[in-house]
């Protein structure tokens, strides 16, 4: 409570700045810190109290905040923008969007900035490590070995080859292009799905999921979740994938259905997973734990030490653009 006093003091600091509002978990607070040559006041730089909290607290507020930076998973919907009728600009430090409704911003003028292609080669080197990971079983291998007591036989079980493999990239955006070019190094065979045809992709294009997984022998998801993409692997395109598929996801865990993601890794009718993402995060199926032929990751595939410094500077050159009456520097719409 001291913390959010503090923080109440200082908003009530009057200044003439427009005012910008961190809506998130405290470990995030790192992501917009003030400082002086700011050309906006950030009302909650630490203690971030949540929205309706400190807007209960401080109702004058709800006038005053132009800005909002939100972080995955922290909900902006037609209810949290009701409550924010001076609001004009949204900037996630995220690459994915599906915690903001784009629409409902649309129709009332706010502006929405994400990440950009800040995050693209992590994640997709994180796609590939996890592709690489479930079909030569490092990880199981790791375990396998840690679990030894000396001079046991190495009776460990094969992996699968992964250089010439089919690969079936769903989304081909920033992130699907970065896993092409890292797996054409690989002399894999690359195909995709997205909404559209790109006219300047060269690779084969499927227009569903499903004839996609029919002729590949890995799926990797790194397309949006939105309506038309929840559970777009569902268990008739894992059955397609077949026995010795493999699915690796660095999109949203929704993009999947889960339960039969499981019940097909169990049952064996795919060959394994590579998961940085889940339906339900922070919640992770316990099932899960005792599959050697998957490979889980929390969440982290756009975090590295770099990513972290970099999507500050984005925040704040979004935030400083947006207040200097210029187009936000990665705008999603
Ligand atoms: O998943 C993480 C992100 O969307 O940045």
């Amino acid at each position: 409570m001291a913390d959010l006093n503090e923080s109440i003091e200082e908003s009530q600091e009057n200044n003439n700045l427009p005012k910008v509002f961190l809506h998130g978990p405290p470990e995030f607070s790192f992501i917009l810190q003030p400082n002086p040559s700011h050309n906006f006041h950030i009302l909650n730089p630490s203690s971030l109290p949540p929205l309706h909290q400190f807007l209960s607290l401080n109702p004058h507020h709800a006038s005053s905040i132009a800005a909002i930076v939100c972080t995955g998973g922290y909900t902006v919907n037609a209810d949290v923008l009701q409550l924010l009728p001076a609001l004009r600009l949204v900037c996630t430090p995220s690459a994915g969007t599906d915690h903001i409704d784009l629409s409902e911003c649309r129709r009332r003028g706010i502006q929405v900035a994400g990440a950009g292609n800040l995050f693209s080669e992590d994640v997709a080197d994180m796609a590939v490590a996890l592709l690489i990971d479930v079909s030569r079983k490092i990880s199981a291998a790791d375990r396998f070995l840690r679990r030894q007591v000396q001079n046991v036989s190495w009776n460990f079980p094969l992996g699968s080859k992964l250089t010439g493999k089919k690969i079936g990239i769903v989304g081909m955006g920033r992130i699907g292009s970065e896993v092409a070019k890292r797996l054409e190094a690989f002399s894999c065979m690359i195909s995709y799905n997205s909404r559209n045809k790109k006219p300047l992709v060269s690779y084969p294009y499927y227009s569903t999921v499903l004839e996609l997984a029919t002729d590949t022998n890995v799926l990797i998801l790194c397309c949006d979740l939105n309506d038309q993409t929840r559970h777009i692997v569902n268990k008739e395109v894992m059955l397609a994938l077949g026995k010795g598929g493999i699915i690796v996801n660095v999109g949203r865990g929704a993009l999947i259905d889960e339960k039969e993601l499981l019940k097909c890794l169990i049952e064996d009718e795919i060959g394994g997973a590579g998961l940085d993402v889940f339906e339900n995060e922070p919640h992770v199926p316990k099932d899960f734990f005792s599959l050697d032929n998957v490979v889980l990751s929390p969440h982290a595939a756009v975090v590295t030490s770099e990513s972290l410094m970099g999507i500050r500077q984005i925040v704040e050159q979004n935030l400083t653009a947006f207040f200097s009456n210029k187009a936000p520097i990665t705008p999603v719409i």
